[in-house]
């Protein structure tokens, strides 16, 4: 899998804004120190590249969670080690392309940037962008959260209509089942009422419910990636076909690095069954380390790998 990270730096790091060029001024604007490549090649002139992979936005307040759901998903950082992680101060961009269903780049930001900075090129960022991911830290007061979420999405929308508006109602981790229905309702209640009042109803947020201690993050990165691959249709009716055909309960198609799946079929989605599946996937990871494989070898699963729950029959 190639996983390039950039820090797009700031010109000045204590500045609250980001400041950015227009798009023929990329190239000069970022020297290879300013773009501070963690494993070089990426660069921001990618931009300019008519095939360029659709950009996942991590946004939301300060501490709200933004890079830990990054590192958890994508660099196998265990939860508790996320207790550990500095506030991001840059924005921060991961090239994900494990295979040619999953290719995207995440851009997390910092919570303390002020998008609508005038120095901020927003409708830059916002023009390329497939989805935008709001988290909304469920532990805290989210009532600055859910007006910071109304300002975000409005004037995304005005700059792209496709994006796929996604909110994410993190840390409910520490919450009773009540409690999180409870938070949700509100949260879509108020982020709804926000939208009439400005006529644009029109625009569809998506609410999930995550937490990183345990597959929840998982599941929901997997149906934001989803609606950005444009094959899903016909990756679920295969997997309806192959399960239809064969004694399996339940198909899933992974990404075994990063445990989203891309498709399944039609039937609903038991938690359970998908936490199996993570389950068995650490597993083969776990047994490939152990005996050394290297990541070109053969024994390994490729990286979009079919999983398949079997029903026995006695
Ligand atoms: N309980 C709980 N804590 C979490 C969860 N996700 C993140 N955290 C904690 O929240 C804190 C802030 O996480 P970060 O990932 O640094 O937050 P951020 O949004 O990137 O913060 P900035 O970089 O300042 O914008 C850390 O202590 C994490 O361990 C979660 O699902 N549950």
């Amino acid at each position: 899998m190639s996983r390039k990270t950039d820090r797009l730096a700031a010109e000045d790091e204590d500045s609250p804004a980001v400041d950015y060029w227009d798009e023929e001024d990329d190239l000069e604007a970022f020297s290879d120190a300013e773009l501070g490549c963690e494993d070089g090649g990426l660069g921001f002139s990618d931009s300019l590249n008519p095939e360029v992979k659709p950009r996942i936005l991590l946004m939301g307040l300060r501490r709200s969670g933004k890079s830990s759901i990054q590192k958890v998903v994508f660099h196998k950082m265990s939860p508790s080690e996320t207790l550990f992680l500095e506030s991001t101060n840059k924005i921060c961009r991961e090239d994900v392309s494990s295979s040619s269903f999953v290719s995207f780049q995440i851009w997390d930001f910092p919570g303390q940037i002020d998008f609508f900075d005038p120095t901020f090129d927003y409708e830059m960022i916002f023009r390329g962008t497939g989805a935008l991911i709001f988290v909304i830290d469920s532990q805290d007061d989210y009532v600055e959260a859910v007006s910071r979420l109304h300002l975000t999405v409005t004037r995304a929308y005005k700059v792209n209509t496709n994006i796929n508006f996604e909110v994410f109602i993190h840390k409910v981790d520490g919450l009773s089942d009540d409690h999180k229905i409870q938070k949700q309702r509100d949260i879509h209640r108020r982020a709804n009422d926000d939208l009439v009042d400005a006529g644009l109803q029109s625009i569809n947020l998506s609410f999930y419910l995550t937490s990183i201690y345990d597959h929840s993050i998982f599941e929901a990165f997997s149906k934001v990636v989803q609606k950005l691959i444009p094959q899903l249709p016909t990756l679920e009716n295969l997997l309806n076909i192959f399960i239809s055909n064969s004694c399996i309960e339940k198909a899933f198609l992974f990404d075994v690095l990063s445990k989203i799946y891309i498709a399944t079929d039609s039937s609903p989605v038991d938690m359970s069954t998908y936490e199996l599946c993570c389950d068995m996937i650490d597993v083969v990871i776990d047994i490939s380390c152990i005996y050394g494989w290297g990541s070109d070898s053969p024994s390994l699963p490729s990286p979009a790998t079919p999983l398949t729950i079997h029903r026995y029959v006695g």
